[in-house]
């Protein structure tokens, strides 16, 4: 194995998780690094998690292009930025300007630095996103009609993409439409490059399926076409990872193996505010214990609490699995963020799931962590000091257990299996069913 076939800079952890998982099920031996990896890891795809999703656009810009610049650096032969399947983001988002930085980088490695250009799409039919006419579907809803309008840091009130990446965006935005897509072959390639040649920054395709992906991801590899960024959701690079694992031989090299994880005890972490985690929480017929971010912040709870109650349960319970839940309704939420500042809530949450987190493992023999939540799980993974996950099977459509590699900070020589799940992913029941397939 050499230089990695596909490197992509995902802007959250679980993001970062989904992609892997559709990249591993493509037949790419898939690692994920939390920030551009120390060494060089031995993967066709390595994934960059970021916390950048919500990050100011300069910031997000600066870590995105270290990123990419890590991985064209180290021979990566296609950049693909992963943002979320509903494009959250804010008319003041980072989705725009940092395509428009990993873009530049792209043309200039390609030598034709006045032409950077962006192709992508969020659609993920798996997990039921869907593009028509430049406006995103989440299942049989518009965007802007499903829950992603409540979301807490990202409200999501406008369903046309072209006008939100426009907002965002210094280059002019241009759309692929599904007739085009959907007929395929020369007409789509021609058609991206006439996009190219009007003087595009960004092209959005739609895409109702996989088949309409797998033609895309035919068209973008074909070789002919415009040098270009690629980016969106899990499906694009999913048909792109399939489409590269076709020409691979059979008989290439192993990819590191994920460390065994011990056997040890199982705990569940929510801080997620969607309308899934909701579902799932009233669903896990196990011990709840709620977080109220309002008592964290009196100081009437903690988790020092949290971590002494849990110590109790498992002396009488060993085999429990216990869900730690912050995850409320809509008016709570708006309720305690009102009190508080929306980020203030926020940074209190991940903290102190971040520190039960790390109390689990280190001293009640916690092994087995499922997350809920893409912020909450990127400050629960910052606080564990993981630095690098193997990407196993996955418990549901785009949220693969991963194992976390030896001597990442905190967990020590120990490994730990984490499943990062996002939001609105998985079934009502994945509290209880995620543990079938957990390493
Ligand atoms: N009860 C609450 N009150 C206020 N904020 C909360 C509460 N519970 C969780 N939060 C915060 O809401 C945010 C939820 O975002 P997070 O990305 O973790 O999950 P999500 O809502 O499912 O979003 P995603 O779809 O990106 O995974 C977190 O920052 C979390 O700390
Ligand atoms: O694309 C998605 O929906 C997910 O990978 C994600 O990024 C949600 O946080």
């Amino acid at each position: 194995m050499t230089a990695p076939l596909l490197g992509i800079v995902a802007d959250d952890l679980t993001g970062a998780c989904d992609v892997a998982a559709a990249a591993t099920d493509a037949g790419l031996h898939t690692v994920v690094s939390l920030g551009p990896p120390s060494g060089t890891p031995l993967a066709d795809c390595i994934v960059v998690a970021l916390k950048s999703r919500t990050a100011e656009p300069g910031i997000a810009v600066r870590q995105s292009l270290e990123s990419g610049r890590w991985l064209l650096g180290h021979g990566t032969a296609r950049l693909y930025q992963k943002y979320c399947s509903t494009f959250d983001s804010t008319d003041r988002g980072n989705i725009g300007p940092v395509a428009e930085a990993l873009a530049s980088i792209v043309a200039e490695r390609a030598g034709t630095p006045d032409a950077a250009l962006s192709i992508g799409t969020p659609a993920t039919p798996q997990n039921g996103r869907t593009q028509y006419l430049g406006h995103l579907f989440v299942g049989d809803r518009l965007l802007s009609e499903s829950p992603l309008r409540d979301h807490p840091l990202t409200p999501m009130g406008d369903p046309d993409l072209v006008r939100v990446l426009a907002r965002q965006s210094t280059r002019s935005v241009g759309l692929l439409p599904h007739p085009v897509v959907r007929a395929g072959g020369d007409g789509l390639r021609a058609a991206l490059r006439r996009l190219a040649d009007s003087g595009a920054g960004h092209v959005l395709v739609d895409a109702l399926d996989d088949d309409d992906l797998d033609r895309v991801a035919a068209a973008l590899l074909a070789g002919d076409g415009p040098p270009a960024l690629l980016g969106g959701g899990a499906g694009l690079a999913g048909a792109l990872a399939r489409r590269i694992a076709e020409s691979l031989p059979a008989d290439r090299e192993g990819a590191a193996l994920a460390p065994a994880v011990p056997a040890g005890r199982r705990l569940l972490l929510s801080g997620s505010a969607s309308a899934r985690t909701r579902e799932q929480v009233a669903a896990f017929p196990g011990h709840v214990r709620t977080l109220d971010p309002l008592r964290l912040a009196d100081g009437s709870d903690s988790a020092e609490t949290v971590l002494s109650e849990l110590a109790g349960r498992f002396a009488g319970h060993p085999d429990d699995t216990v869900l730690v839940s912050a995850t409320a309704d809509p008016d709570r939420v708006r309720a305690v963020q009102a009190q508080l500042g929306t980020a203030a809530a926020a940074e209190l949450v991940e903290r102190e799931l971040g520190r039960i987190a790390v109390g689990a493992v280190d001293d009640l023999g916690v092994r087995r962590l499922l997350v809920a939540g893409g912020e909450t799980s990127g400050a629960v993974a910052d606080a564990l000091g993981v630095r690098s996950l193997f990407v196993g099977r996955s418990a549901a459509p785009g949220v693969p257990w991963t194992v976390a590699g030896h001597r990442d900070g905190r967990t020590g020589a120990d490994p730990i299996a984490l499943l990062l799940k996002s939001g609105n992913f998985g079934g009502p029941d994945l509290f209880s069913t995620a543990w079938e397939v957990a390493p």
